[in-house]
C-alpha cells in the first residue's frame, strides 16, 4: 500500500503529482520489533488521517508492507519518508532480515505492557547493526500502547535507560489514543536529515537509504514582453 499524507493514493486528489517532484530527500524507515507489540497500528495511525469508525483489527503482518508520506520539516527539505512495516512474527524473519542494509531510519518498537518485547529489543538493535555495521542508520526507541497505564509492566525510566545505553532517543506513543504518533516520526526524520547535513550519513548511489529527489523545474511566469499590457490610449 502506498498512502500519503491525507490518506490518499498516489494519485488521489489531495496530494497532487506535482508535490511529490518538489521532495529534496528520500528516506526509508523501518518499524521492528516483536509481533504484536503495535507496529502496523503506529505506522496506520500516522498514514492514515482519523477514521469516522473505529479502525478494522489489523491482521499480522505478512513479510513487509509498505506506506509512504511527504513530510515537510520546518525550514528544511520536503521529504518524502519511505516507510516499512515488517513482520514481528519469527518465520518471516529472513524476509525482513534482507531489508535492514536499506534502512537509513529505524524504529525500534516494543510494547510497555509486554516485557518480553522490551527485553528484545537489543536482539532487534543488533540484527540491523549486523547487516549495515554501526552509524549507518538512525534508531528510535519507541514504548508503544503507552494508554495501556494500568497493566504496563516496562517502567519509562528503565526505557529511557536503555535507550541512552543504546545511544538513542525514547519516546512512549499510542496509535489508540494518537499520542506522540507525529512526533516520533518528525523526531526521527529530524535526526536523520541532522546527520545527512553534518556528514554523518552520506549519499550513496547504491544504497537506498537516502536518495535525493530532484525537483522539478518550475515553469516561468509569461514574461511582460511575450504578453504586453493592452494599448490604454
Ligand atoms: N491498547 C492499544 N492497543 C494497540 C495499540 N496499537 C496496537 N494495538 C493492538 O495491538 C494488537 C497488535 O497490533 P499490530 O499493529 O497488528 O501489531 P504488529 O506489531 O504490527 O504485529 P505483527 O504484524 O504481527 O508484527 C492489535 O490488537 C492492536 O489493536 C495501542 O496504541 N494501544
Amino acid at each position: 500500500m502506498d498512502a500519503w499524507r491525507g490518506g490518499r493514493g498516489r494519485a488521489g486528489p489531495r496530494l497532487p503529482a506535482m508535490e511529490t517532484r518538489d521532495c529534496g530527500y528520500q528516506f526509508r524507515i523501518a518499524l521492528l520489533g516483536d509481533a504484536a507489540v503495535g507496529k502496523t497500528s503506529l505506522l496506520r495511525r500516522y498514514v492514515r488521517p482519523p477514521e469516522p469508525q473505529a479502525a478494522a483489527e489489523p491482521e499480522p503482518t505478512v513479510g513487509v508492507e509498505f506506506y509512504s508520506r511527504v513530510l515537510q520539516l520546518p525550514a528544511g527539505p520536503r521529504i518524502k519518508l519511505q516507510l516499512w512495516d515488517t513482520a514481528g512474527h519469527e518465520r518471516f524473519r529472513c524476509i525482513t532480515r534482507s531489508f535492514y542494509r536499506s534502512l537509513v531510519g529505524v524504529l525500534l518498537v516494543f510494547d510497555v505492557t509486554n516485557r518480553e518485547s522490551f527485553e528484545h529489543i537489543q536482539y532487534w538493535h543488533q540484527e540491523v547493526l549486523s547487516t549495515q555495521g554501526p552509524d549507518k542508520a538512525i534508531f528510535l526507541l519507541i514504548g508503544h500502547k503507552s494508554d495501556l497505564q494500568s497493566t504496563r509492566c516496562v517502567s519509562t525510566q528503565e526505557a529511557e535507560d536503555l535507550a541512552a545505553s543504546l545511544g538513542m532517543t525514547f519516546l512512549e506513543t499510542s496509535a489508540t489514543n494518537n499520542c506522540n504518533v507525529e512526533l516520533a516520526f518528525d523526531v526521527l526524520t529530524t535526526a536523520i536529515q541532522q546527520a545527512l547535513q553534518q556528514g554523518h550519513i552520506r549519499l550513496e548511489e547504491n544504497w537506498g537509504g537516502v536518495r535525493l529527489i530532484h525537483n522539478a523545474p518550475v515553469p516561468r511566469p509569461p514574461s511582460r514582453k511575450q504578453h504586453p499590457a493592452p494599448c490604454q490610449c
